[in-house]
């Protein structure tokens, strides 16, 4: 494990936010267009406030993997707990995932992705922006009420354990579980979408090994680090994620640092299946909706989602423009690599909104 002390550059942000005198001018251009440039630009002042601020709690970067509780000293916010599932329990949900339903896609959110995964609870989407509950119809199936996946989600929130202080009674609305394999998986760094999801994110690994890495700060979800981008000077934690092991990100963590397993060597095992859990947003207001839409017989609704999709550290602020197209032409060309070439080439340069998609995972 090699650890040096480094203090390298704040990754590059937009000259916009450097430069006052662009701020002023969005300011002055005043309307609808001006506001949300404004507010952009306020985000991102925020978000390089946010990485200064970290930086200057852990200024250390490291090339190697770290144990478990060093991690959590160089990552505020990441906890660890080994043994969270016995053997017996991992083979348990292991067949339980391959057995039954639903069954395991290939794509999320209209994006591929390069592991296969499936879903239970609560549906949250970012294009379009909607929160619903599971649709038998659709073979979509909801948080299981009993067995071994119940009694894993509700360990989460049980008091007594050594979990209980941080996650406060956490009680997970959605599951979804990512199956890699060596051969051909890889999970790109990326922040979980703060405005879809609440604040902890448990991963709890069902079978398999991996070193899971941790990179500070970043401009964009799911970008593939570019030579001389800035983002390889950034300070990384490597971690490896053992077995049965339950890994919650909360805090820095979960908003500042990004997360992935970025190559495939990054599997230490043929097979690794995690189950994520975490609290979709806005799902008590679309039981309430499905519940009215039943009694009236109405069609299955579909609630809006109500917070605005955004990693920025201002929830409040859209991520309008985000540079997105860039990281749907990799995941493209990844997925285009494994499964024969692709049919879409997306344009490529900045995206727009329409284009934008916050938590592609791959
Ligand atoms: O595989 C894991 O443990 C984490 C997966 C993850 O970060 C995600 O699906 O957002
Ligand atoms: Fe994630």
């Amino acid at each position: 494990m090699a650890l040096s002390l480094a203090r390298g550059p704040l990754p590059a942000f937009p000259a916009a936010v450097r430069t006052t005198g662009i701020a002023a001018q969005v300011r002055r251009a005043g309307g609808a267009q001006g506001t949300a440039a404004w507010h952009s630009l306020r985000a991102l002042a925020l978000c390089a406030a946010g990485v200064a601020k970290a930086r200057r709690r852990s200024v250390r970067f490291c090339c190697g993997t770290v144990q478990a509780e060093q991690a959590e000293k160089l990552v505020p916010g990441l906890r660890l707990w080994p043994g969270f599932l016995s053997e017996a329990e991992g083979e348990q949900l292991a067949q339980f995932l391959d057995t039954k339903e639903p069954s395991w896609t290939k794509e999320q959110f209209g994006v591929p992705t390069l592991y296969r995964v499936k879903h239970f609870g609560i549906l949250g989407s970012l294009r379009p922006r909607v929160v619903r509950l599971p649709d038998p119809e659709k073979g979509e199936v909801d948080m299981p009420a009993e067995g071994i996946m119940a009694e894993v989600a509700q360990r989460l929130g049980q008091p007594g354990l050594p979990w209980s202080k941080v996650l406060k009674g956490f009680q997970p609305n959605e599951a979804n579980v990512n199956a890699y394999s060596q051969a051909s998986s890889r999970l790109l760094l990326h922040w979980d979408d703060r405005g879809l999801y609440e604040e902890p994110v448990c991963s709890v690994t069902v079978q398999g090994d991996c070193v899971m890495t941790f990179r500070l700060g970043g401009r964009s979800n799911l970008k593939a680090p570019e030579a001389g981008d800035g983002t390889d000077e950034a300070p990384t934690v490597r971690v490896r994620v053992p077995p049965l092991s339950l890994l919650v990100l909360r805090g820095a963590a979960r908003y500042e640092w990004q997360h992935g397993i970025p190559e495939t060597e990054d599997f230490l095992s043929e097979r690794r299946t995690a189950i994520i859990f975490r609290r979709v947003r806005g799902a008590d207001q679309a039981k309430a909706r499905q519940a009215e839409g039943l009694l009236s017989g109405a069609e299955r609704p579909h609630l809006k989602a109500m917070v605005i999709s955004t990693n920025w550290p201002d929830p409040e602020v859209s991520a309008a423009g985000r540079v997105t197209s860039g990281r749907l032409r990799v995941l493209r060309r990844l997925a285009g690599e494994e499964r024969g070439p692709s049919h879409s080439h997306p344009r490529p340069g900045l995206g727009t909104l329409k284009g934008s998609c916050q938590r592609q995972m791959m």
